[in-house]
């Protein structure tokens, strides 16, 4: 819970500078860390391991009983937990490593965790790429999952830290769009590589990965540090430096202060935030096509209608780079949990009328297009809600000192719902049959009600200034301490007479 904060006595509101080139390039390149983190998405599920020559090599057992499952009950689809376990082995992996990357990313900066991410990842694309059996698959997954674990604690701090205030929304949901482009250019892949003869198409799935892997490792070399991250390692010139360099100007004074201030200052304060994320949306992401099977569609449908998804994925995420610094996060966050429920309730009631308990049923042409329809306006408003937002605002509403262990946390409790739901889907599919939608609506619920009363707005508030918003919360403000400010206070004039005796 809330613990003690200070109030930067000092700022208030945007400082001067401009959105330079600089900034935005910069930002362009780092945000290309999401690619990776799509990619894996994009294969995962129910697609590379959906290959009959990939199961025969790797897992010959699973696919000598996929073939022999002879049920016609649709929500009780033939399931391996040994299957699922080696995907998920991922998610894991990431798990574990975004608390690692916590302290390399305090310690050695944003940009030598985004390095270390890249080069990770891109050993796991080749190691999977190349595999012989199911040891180098499940050692290139980890590695890969280890990538994903540094990339997503790295990557969004540093684009929340390089943007000015009032541009940090657009800036840092460049990584959820990367993340969805990833998504979608995958699923293309892998329709190409399901169709190459021979066998081996996943390989190319598999080892393709390494294409992002590489954009983001080359990319890192040539990104500087943020100057957060410089004055929070002591090397205060150089994020003078850099403050004036990513602003465009050279009255930086307020702001290097206020960051001096809240490196000083920002110790130990928690402050509350669990990003739980149980939309549903992986359900989706993983496995349509398996959903579009289950409702009647062909093999080739089932895999466009994916497509169709994936694309109004990247272009709806699209809405939330314009929007989340003009409406704010808290519109986009209510009006997209109400847009995924009402949603997921016509959904889970359609698929009730054509299946109804038994799960045996045949949809009409009419209704399936409703269904499809519906499921890209749930993405929709997935896209432009928690989905870019569950990056944003953990990253921009930490003090500096814990900012990357919240957002290691933020990661994890991220890939362990990722985890969870690629573990569970099938046979929570089974057991909830069409009520599988009603329980992740009533998630939506329970996350739309906490944002209602819980998050404040925080569009356009400099970063290090988030604790003034915090303390005029209805909730959080009684949390947090008045004597803090006091020593805020302190340490500001104190920073201000040695500006001064320096000068
Ligand atoms: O675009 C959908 C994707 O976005 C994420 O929420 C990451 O931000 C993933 O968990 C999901 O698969």
């Amino acid at each position: 819970m809330a613990g003690g904060a200070f109030v930067n006595p000092v700022g208030g509101g945007d400082y001067p500078g401009k959105l330079t080139g600089f900034v935005l390039l910069t930002c362009l390149v780092a945000a290309t860390g999401g690619l990776i983190f799509g990619y894996d998405i994009g294969i995962s599920g129910e697609r590379v391991t959906s290959m009959d020559s990939f199961l025969e090599k790797f897992f010959p057992s699973v696919y000598r009983k996929e073939k022999m499952d002879t049920s016609t009950n649709q929500y009780c689809k033939f399931d391996s937990p040994l299957l699922t376990a080696f995907t998920s082995s991922l998610y894991l992996a990431a798990l574990v490593a975004s608390f690692f990357a916590s302290t390399v990313t305090r310690v050695f900066g944003r940009k030598i965790s985004m390095l270390f991410g890249g080069v990770t990842f891109l050993a796991g694309a080749a190691i999977n790429g190349a595999a012989k059996d199911v040891a180098m698959l499940i050692i290139g997954r980890i590695l890969l999952g280890v990538g994903v674990g540094f990339a997503n604690q790295s990557v969004p701090l540093y684009l929340s830290e390089m943007a000015p205030a009032r541009y940090r929304g657009t800036l840092n949901i460049g990584f959820q769009l990367m993340i969805t482009i990833g998504i979608f250019v995958a699923n293309l892949v892998n329709y190409g590589t399901s169709k190459i003869s021979g066998g081996w198409g996943w390989r190319i799935s598999l080892a393709g990965a390494a294409v992002p892997a590489l954009i983001i490792t080359v990319g890192s070399l040539f990104l500087p540090d943020t100057p957060n991250s410089l004055i929070e390692r002591g090397r205060d010139e150089e994020a003078r430096d850099m403050l004036r360099k990513v602003r465009g100007t050279t009255d930086i004074d307020a702001e290097y202060q206020d960051l001096v201030v809240a490196s000083v200052q920002s110790r130990s304060v928690q402050h509350p935030w669990a990003n739980i994320q149980l939309t549903g949306i992986n359900v989706i992401m993983f496995y349509a096509p398996v959903l579009f099977k289950t409702i009647g569609f062909g093999d080739n449908a089932s895999l466009i209608s994916a497509v169709i998804t994936g694309l109004v994925n990247v272009f709806a995420t699209l809405v939330s780079v314009y929007y989340a610094d003009r409406a704010g996060r808290r519109k986009l966050f209510l009006e997209g949990g109400t847009q995924m429920l009402i949603c997921q309730i016509l959904v889970g009631t359609l698929i009730w009328k054509v299946f109804g308990i038994s799960g045996v049923g045949k949809v009409d042409k009419g209704t399936a297009i409703v269904i499809v329809f519906l499921i890209c306006v749930y993405v929709s408003g997935f896209a432009w809600s928690w989905g870019p937002l569950g990056w944003l605002v953990p990253s921009e509403i930490f003090p500096l000192e814990i900012r990357s262990a919240g957002q290691s946390i933020n990661v994890s409790v991220n890939m362990f719902f990722t985890f969870v739901i690629a573990q569970v889907f099938l046979t929570l599919l089974c057991h909830l049959k069409f009520g599988l939608f009603y329980f992740f609506g009533g998630w939506v619920i329970v996350m739309t009600t906490f944002i209602y009363f819980f998050l404040p707005e925080t569009k356009n508030v400099p970063i290090e200034e988030m604790t003034r918003v915090w303390k005029k919360h209805w909730f959080w403000g009684k949390y947090i301490d008045d004597s803090a400010t006091a020593a805020a206070a302190a340490t500001a004039a104190d920073v201000e007479l040695k500006k001064t005796t320096q000068v």
